[in-house]
């Protein structure tokens, strides 16, 4: 690692330290590479004392691209027992007013309960901004755990009253998370958890700060650049849910459960929601209701943000993107060849369309892990869009059915997990749950469908072409993004790709 040579450089020693610590972060997103120059781009003493707590905005250089990480660090003279596993390092000289042990500060209850009061007294300090949502409260007695697991951003849990999600890697201008969710509480839509308040950094903060150029990730060609930057997003905490993905996953172990049938086992026959219920697929009732919240969701999502017909030549931009995509993923993961043929074909019947088509704000990364059942029906998180793109295209309007093959994605991702780890299996018994794990996929899929179509959604069936098209472009978007993140998933989505393509 060198250093910016435009930089301040308060600490040095407090730079190497970050340097060596953050590579290890699960939320890093550049562990691809290794870095090349990381400057402090904000510091912010938010409490003074000791302990201490600061805002830090780090700008973190690999080759040509500047990322900006948010980071709450504590220091303390001395480190208890319980903040070691977070810890940074120790400071041989003081700097930027910092001394002792330095370490996560999220992880640090006595240091993140504040944050409750100042979003609450909506303050500011340096360019740091706490919001409280219009026509809310904030309790300020509340200790904050970090959820567990591995997440691509921070969320402490205050009580069971509130869920702050500190961004880890910084965007440009207002998050869609926020943006969406206080536009659809306005609408009274009931699929998204109340927002409570956020914080945010002034606009200019992100890059210029620390007198480095604009870069693209900054605002310098993307949008957001004059808009404050989104920090951190407070929302009601929904104790009582389960996510999706878990409720799937129990619906698919049990249907795997049940006794196999004698004989050579049978092909699946057409769904329907009562074959799942007497399948142990319990879940098709819970699929249907879902595809009605995301029909209602889309209809808020359009009502607030607007609907364009996008024209036949952005529609072909698209599927030039689509097939883009499968350029770079194929050539990076030979597996996904044998179907690219088959994925073009239908990629190229999309682009010949010529009507018009509705485009609207989507979730943009919709899958089972981004929905909570709650007692009162479902809630829809996270819009984030997908990790990978620009903030430019993750705000971009889209074709709600983008939203509904990604949901479809999910599915098959859930009737496949299981099977896919279990390589060990005896060939029947594979063939048998091979043949399981696709009628529960296909029974979920189309009850998600149907109840999508009744609450009013554009009929995924009437669009058969479109849908295959977008759950393609999911599907090579998840095969990069297993191969990156998390090697022994790959089979998942390559089984069910096998499968579409096949
Ligand atoms: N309002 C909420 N109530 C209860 N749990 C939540 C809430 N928001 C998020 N979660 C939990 O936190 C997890 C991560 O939230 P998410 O917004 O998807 O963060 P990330 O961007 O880090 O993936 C979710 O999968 C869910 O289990
Ligand atoms: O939730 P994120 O915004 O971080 O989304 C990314 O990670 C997801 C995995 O956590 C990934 O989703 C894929 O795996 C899910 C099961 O873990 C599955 O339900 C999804 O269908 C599948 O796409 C998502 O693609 C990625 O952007």
């Amino acid at each position: 690692m060198t250093v910016a040579p435009s930089a301040p450089q308060p600490d040095t020693s407090l730079v190497r330290l970050l340097a060596g610590w953050l590579p290890r972060q699960r939320w890093f997103g550049g562990k691809d590479g290794p870095i090349h120059d990381l400057t402090i781009g904000t510091a912010t003493e938010l409490l003074h004392g000791d302990p201490s707590l600061h805002h830090l905005v780090l700008d973190v250089r690999q080759d040509d691209t500047t990322d900006h990480y948010q980071l709450l660090l504590g220091a303390r003279r001395d480190l208890p027992e319980h903040l070691a596993p977070v810890a940074i390092g120790r400071l041989e000289s003081p700097g930027l007013d910092i001394t002792g042990y330095v370490y996560d500060a999220a992880h640090d209850a006595e240091l993140t309960r504040p944050l409750l009061g100042l979003m609450a007294d909506e303050r500011t300090v340096g360019p740091l901004t706490f919001r409280r949502a219009p026509g809310t409260g904030i309790r300020t007695d509340l200790d904050a755990a970090p959820i567990p697991g591995e997440q691509s951003n921070t969320s402490l849990i205050f009580g069971d009253a509130y869920i702050c999600k500190l961004f880890r890697r910084l965007s440009p201008g207002v998050s869609p998370d926020l943006e969406v969710n206080l536009a659809l509480s306005r609408r009274g839509c009931e699929h998204v958890p109340n927002v409570h308040g956020w914080i945010e950094l002034q606009p200019g903060a992100l890059g210029t700060a620390n007198g480095s150029a604009p870069d693209a990730s900054a605002g310098g060609t993307d949008s957001g650049g004059d808009e404050p930057v989104t920090l951190a997003l407070l929302s009601e905490f929904l104790r009582t849910a389960t996510d999706g993905w878990q409720l799937a996953l129990t619906s698919v172990r049990d249907w795997f459960a049940q006794p196999a049938p004698p004989g050579p086992p049978e092909p699946p026959s057409a769904p329907t929601t009562r074959d799942a219920g007497a399948a142990g697929g319990d879940f098709a009732a819970e699929a249907e209701r879902l595809g009605a919240a995301t029909a209602e969701v889309h209809r808020d999502l359009a009502a607030a943000f607007g609907v364009t017909q996008a024209p036949p030549e952005l529609l072909r931009e698209i599927v030039f993107a689509m097939h883009e995509q499968l350029d770079q993923v194929s050539a990076a993961v030979p597996q996904l060849r044998p179907y690219a043929p088959a994925i073009r074909e239908v990629f190229d019947r999309v682009a010949a369309e010529a009507a018009p088509l509705p485009f609207q704000r989507v979730h943009g990364d919709y899958h089972l892990g981004q929905v909570l059942r709650t007692d009162s029906g479902w809630t829809l998180l996270d819009f984030e869009g997908e990790p990978a793109r620009t903030p430019a295209e993750r705000r971009a309007p889209a074709h709600p059915l983008r939203d509904v093959a990604g949901m479809l994605r999910s599915f098959e991702y859930a009737a496949r997990f299981l099977l896919a780890r279990e390589g060990d299996l005896p060939p029947e018994a594979s063939d048998e749950l091979e043949l399981r794990a696709q009628a529960w996929a296909e029974w979920n899929r189309a009850a998600f469908c149907a109840g999508y179509a009744a609450a009013g959604g554009p009929d995924p069936a009437a669009h058969a072409t479109l849908v295959r098209a977008f759950e393609f472009d999911k599907a090579v978007y998840e095969i990069r993004y297993e191969a990156r993140n998390r090697p022994s998933w790959l089979p998942v989505p390559l089984r069910s790709l096998a499968r579409l393509a096949g």
